[in-house]
């Protein structure tokens, strides 16, 4: 059960994603408060709940266990900067779910050795489905460490990484993940209408094929190279489909793809630690 009090600095998309998913797991609205300056983003936040969503960052402070960085990685040393003064005095858990943001910049920039979890969580945690790698650094203590974990173990997965680095290929594969299945989908969706779909068919179709192949991905108890051969009939039609897509390289694209993704994270921090 979490009993603290979680303030989130930031709230835009991935901020309201993980206040859905906890409101949904049972935390209370009145341990959520919010700082966010655009005035939509605020409606879009007071729908969820009854949540407290202001615009004063301070006030969010001064009233949080636990402050929740959910701010763009480029805003977050003014963010830090500005907030340095509470923030030292207060001593809260920072989490901080930024790509590419290093702890050792964070500090840096709010000129002292504060605790900070820095994790890399995703979009579905709207849903309590989400995935996030978390990192603690040597501030944190135990009952701090045990705090976040349960804070993004209510939203979803949460698997801790031993290394610092290791948010960069968590972020490469599971923080952008869901942008990659839903090109997939958004491309089977295309595909079914040109060869004579209607749209909603091929949507619905589509959707509910990535609903079932995850859920005997994670339910079943064979890895997912089996799935996909007890799918594939000899000589048969996704033998063709599957070829087709070995032939085009997929599985290079996609190594490329995610190593991509881990090298702009690592740029981000070093653009950001330049500055
Ligand atoms: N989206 C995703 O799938 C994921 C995102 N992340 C990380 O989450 C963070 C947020 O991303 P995302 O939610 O997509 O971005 P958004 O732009 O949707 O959210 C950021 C929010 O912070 C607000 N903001 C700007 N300045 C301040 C300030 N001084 N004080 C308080 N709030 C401020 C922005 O307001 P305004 O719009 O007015 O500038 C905006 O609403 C990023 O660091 C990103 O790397 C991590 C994992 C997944
Ligand atoms: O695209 C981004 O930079 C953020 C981090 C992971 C998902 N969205």
């Amino acid at each position: 059960m979490i009993s603290a009090t979680i303030g989130f600095i930031g709230g835009g998309n991935m901020a309201a994603s993980i206040i859905g998913g906890l409101l949904a797991s049972g935390v209370p609205g009145n341990h959520i408060r919010v700082g966010e300056p655009n005035a939509k983003s605020r409606d879009k936040l007071q729908a969820l709940g009854d949540i407290q969503v202001g615009a004063d960052n301070d006030a969010v402070i001064s009233q949080s266990d636990i402050v929740v960085l959910a701010v763009k990685p480029q805003v977050m040393r003014s963010v830090l900067e500005s907030l340095a003064t509470p923030l030292r005095e207060r001593r809260p858990l920072l989490i901080s779910i930024a790509a590419g943001v290093t702890t050792g910049a964070m500090n840096d920039w709010l000129g002292d050795n504060l605790a900070i979890v820095r994790c890399m969580p995703n979009t579905p945690a709207l849903l309590q489905s989400g995935a996030t790698g978390l990192f603690a650094n040597a501030a944190v203590s135990d009952t701090q460490r045990q705090q976040a974990g349960a804070i993004l173990e209510a939203v979803g997965l949460a698997v801790w990484v031993e290394k610092e680095v290791q948010l960069d290929a968590v972020t490469a594969v599971s923080g952008s993940g869901p942008a990659y299945f839903f090109l997939m989908m958004e491309a089977m969706q295309a595909s079914g209408e040109k060869l004579g779909l209607d749209a909603d068919t091929a949507r619905q179709l589509t959707l509910q094929t990535a609903l079932g192949a995850a859920r005997m991905a994670l339910e079943g108890d064979v890895d997912v190279a089996e799935l996909r051969r007890r799918v594939t009939s000899p000589n048969g039609t996704t033998e063709r489909a599957i070829g087709l897509f070995e032939q085009g390289g997929l599985r290079q694209l996609v190594e490329q793809a995610l190593t991509g993704a881990r090298d702009r994270a690592d740029e981000l921090a070093k653009e950001l630690e330049g500055e």
